[in-house]
């Protein structure tokens, strides 16, 4: 068995020998080494100026569809794997044997440098929990997360469980496929790799968990927003988050120049290149960061298993932006309006506004967003006791539809008034839930006789999303109590 380190080297010297990478010291400014609290991450090994290149990766070294499509084909119906399921499927039918090393001939060196397991990350826990399997204490971590995190959690479970079957399927049409797998329990894969067949979904758990956490924009397509646009890239997947400004700047292919009268669409699927930023220099032994994008903690815990820790002093200091998803509480009060509650449900639907409900710590002062604001607008439009459709329908819906459209500024002084005291009932609502919220992540409980050693620190991050959606209910009720016009 290899160490992380052996593993590591084994990586670059495959990276130059297989994919001639320069890891010379001027080709290669980054290291990996252990990062207290995330796992492993990105280190200078010598000081870096600002637009300085840190590492350029050969395009033959990452697993994207371009690297991978020859050995999974289209169906005959021309329909294919999405780029999720073929990276996964390609990574379960190459995962390495417990510590062993993955023996796939193509991306060996690169898979064994990947997590051996996602014990800690949510998506584990609900899987486990929708095949019946979970342990307490991975039930008790679900049911300590917040409303929203769940929600969140519950659609990601539904894609996995939906690219799981898909991915089944497909394999289970091609024995050759199948046989092309490293791993030594082939037969078992062939015998149970089928459809009504969970034998392995465990295992594309962590081929599936390893493309979620670390795959990166990557332009293989003409178009930008193709779901293709997606890779696995050594060294760069070592890379941690930063909520600030990211030290790495991927120089995507599409930046880069292409050779004249190349048929390729402009620049795809090169090289790729990544840089320091140009806003700072790092030091020799300097973590540098990549700022996996804008995501709020509740997406960063879904998605990739943990939060940006913070205290709450920095959220009322308006630091950092702090928000609360506030979808069951509205949700609630139009399902607890009848017939009236539907039809406004119905236009909010129509007109684009309902859903996606939050409220904000930042830009200050702290503020429900303008679609909550919006939608309970037209809730008071009709009093709170009326479960009807009322007959002055078409009126209140016009009333309601000049403020959406910027003609009027208000519904009525007393639309206003009302939709505050409801904001603040909801922050009223969300601050003793976010206390019990708290308990229940001091008292998790199990029946482990060994507790994972990742057990308090995930504590600390559940308890970490209850103190946000705490303090900015705290913050957004202090603005509607102080008057504050949004
Ligand atoms: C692209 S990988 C980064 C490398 C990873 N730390 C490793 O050990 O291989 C993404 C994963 O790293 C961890 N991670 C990234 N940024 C983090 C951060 N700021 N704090 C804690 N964990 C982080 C999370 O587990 C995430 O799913």
């Amino acid at each position: 068995m290899l160490d992380d380190n052996s593993r590591w080297k084994n990586l670059l010297h495959w990276l130059r020998d297989k994919h001639g990478m320069d890891i010379g010291p001027g080709g290669l400014r980054v290291e990996c080494r252990e990062a207290p609290g995330a796992g492993k991450g990105l280190f200078a090994i010598q000081p870096c100026k600002p637009s300085e290149t840190l590492f350029t990766i050969p395009a033959k070294a990452m697993i994207n569809v371009k690297t991978l499509s020859q050995l999974y084909p289209a169906r005959k119906d021309g329909s294919t794997l999405s780029a999720t399921q073929m990276i996964s499927l390609h990574l379960l039918l190459h995962k390495p044997h417990g510590n062993e090393e993955s023996l796939d001939r193509t991306f060996g060196p690169y898979i064994s440098t990947m997590p051996r397991d996602f014990e800690s990350h949510p998506l584990t826990w609900s899987v486990r929990k929708h095949l019946k399997r979970c342990s307490l204490v991975e039930d008790s971590l679900l049911d300590a997360l917040p409303p929203s995190a769940l929600a969140a959690l519950h659609r990601l479970t539904s894609r996995y469980v939906e690219d799981w079957k898909n991915t089944r399927a497909y394999a289970s049409e091609r024995l050759g496929i199948i046989s092309t797998s490293s791993r030594d329990d082939i037969q078992d894969i062939k015998q149970n790799l089928c459809p009504d067949n969970d034998t392995f979904i465990e295992d594309y758990l962590w081929a599936w968990l390893n493309v979620n956490t670390r795959c990166i924009y990557y332009r293989l397509d003409s178009s930008p927003s193709s779901t293709i646009n997606l890779t696995l890239c050594p060294v760069l997947d070592f890379a941690n988050h930063t909520p600030k400004q990211t030290n790495i700047v991927p120089s995507l292919p599409s930046n880069q120049p292409t050779a004249p009268g190349s048929r390729k669409p402009f620049g795809v699927g090169g090289d790729y290149i990544f840089t320091l930023s140009k806003e700072t220099p790092v030091k020799q032994d300097q973590e540098i960061f990549l700022r996996y994008g804008g995501h709020c903690n509740r997406a960063l815990v879904v998605e990739y298993g943990f939060v940006n820790l913070f205290s709450e002093d920095t959220i009322a200091k308006g630091d950092v932006d702090a928000e609360i998803d506030v979808e069951d509480l509205v949700e609630k009060l139009f399902e607890s309006r009848g017939a009236c509650g539907e039809w406004m449900k119905g236009i909010l639907d129509y007109e684009g506004y309902w859903g996606d409900w939050t409220m904000h710590s930042t830009l200050q002062p702290a503020h429900p967003s303008y679609r909550l604001i919006t939608s309970l607008r037209l809730y008071h439009s009709v009093e709170e006791s009326i479960l009807e459709i009322p007959e002055n329908s078409e009126e209140i819906f016009e009333a309601w539809k000049s403020v959406v459209a910027g003609v009027d500024e208000i519904v009525s002084e007393q639309n206003e008034q009302a939709w505050r005291r409801t904001v603040l009932d909801m922050c009223k609502e969300l601050m003793q839930r976010a206390e019990s919220g708290m308990n229940k992540v001091e008292n998790v409980s199990y029946s482990e006789i060994t507790l994972p050693d990742w057990l308090e620190w995930m504590k600390g991050n559940i308890a970490c999303l209850w103190q946000e959606e705490r303090e900015v209910a705290r913050l957004v009720s202090e603005s509607i109590n102080t008057g504050v016009d949004f």
